[in-house]
């Protein structure tokens, strides 16, 4: 039997009365890249910041190497690395300042810090650029860091929350490329939230979200064949299972036929 290394059963989060995720249950297998994707709002940073121990679950369970995450809080952390949507690197630093204060932070013994700092660095890319000032660094430059900040440890599984929103596609290509790498060397599960299709497509398995609930998970061929469409994309998926029924939204058939019947007669 294949284990898992996470495992959600009926994960859900409120605030108040609302629920941002829902009942959520995902078994996710060691050295996967797992994708969640879904609409603004549908629950995916909330998913991750449970995952992470960040935020409480107000119900369900989940498990990380078999952790529970409402009482195994220090063991998960210890074998897992976070890159938030937020900046987390100094820039008023330089990457190899950044990399020095997670060793320690990540309880890296003393005498093996500067060779697993250098080491962290290079393997992303950084080693020409470790002296310089985070602040000069471009947006690319700077979440490579970020990623080499939060797998100084080696975790098991690294999250990352659209760790390429916001760059543009030659730094998109660079940072996947060392997020492949990570998976490759030290068979690191990777679990990311992203908006890019092109992303979601490059991932083993999706997990598509929408208010809060999974809509459908598979891999990207999983989900374009359950459309039963000749040539279907992902945007076609995501369009499909994410997008309200007509009958249900505000702006039904019938709506939409008087508003385009009086739209007719001004024109
Ligand atoms: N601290 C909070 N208090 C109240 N509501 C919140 C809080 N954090 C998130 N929400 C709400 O929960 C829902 C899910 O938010 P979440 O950030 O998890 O979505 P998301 O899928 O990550 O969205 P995005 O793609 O925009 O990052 C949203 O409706 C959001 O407004």
């Amino acid at each position: 039997m294949i284990m898992s290394i996470l495992e959600t059963k009926k994960l859900s989060r409120s605030y108040g009365t609302f629920k941002a995720v829902d009942g959520l249950d995902l078994n996710i297998e060691a050295g996967e890249i797992f994708a969640l994707l879904g609409p603004n709002g549908s629950g995916k940073s909330t998913t991750i910041k449970m995952l992470t121990t960040l935020l409480t679950p107000t119900s369900g369970e989940a498990f990380i190497n078999g952790y529970n995450i409402k009482t195994r809080t220090d063991d998960i952390r210890r074998i897992i690395g976070y890159v938030p949507q937020m900046i987390s690197a100094d820039g008023s630093l330089t990457a190899y300042e950044n990399l020095m204060l997670f060793a320690k932070l990540f309880d890296i013994p003393r005498r093996e810090r500067k060779q697993r700092v250098e080491e962290a660095l290079k393997f992303m890319g950084l080693e020409e650029v470790m002296y310089k000032l985070v602040k000069e660094y471009s947006g690319g430059m700077i979440r490579r860091l970020e990623i080499a900040q939060s797998t100084i440890h080696r975790p098991l599984i690294l999250f990352l929350d659209e760790p390429t929103t916001g760059l543009d596609p030659i730094g998109r290509n660079v940072v996947w490329e060392h997020v492949s790498a990570l998976r490759k060397q030290y068979g690191t599960t990777i679990i990311m939230t992203t908006h890019l299709m092109e992303e979601a497509d490059g991932c083993d398995r999706i997990a598509l979200m929408t208010r809060g609930k999974l809509a459908i998970i598979g891999s990207p061929k999983d989900l374009k064949d359950s459309l039963k469409k000749e040539n279907a994309t992902l945007e076609d998926v995501f369009i499909h299972y994410t997008t309200d029924n007509l009958t249900e939204s505000g702006n039904n058939f019938h709506n939409v036929s008087i508003e385009r019947k009086t739209t007719g007669r001004l024109g």
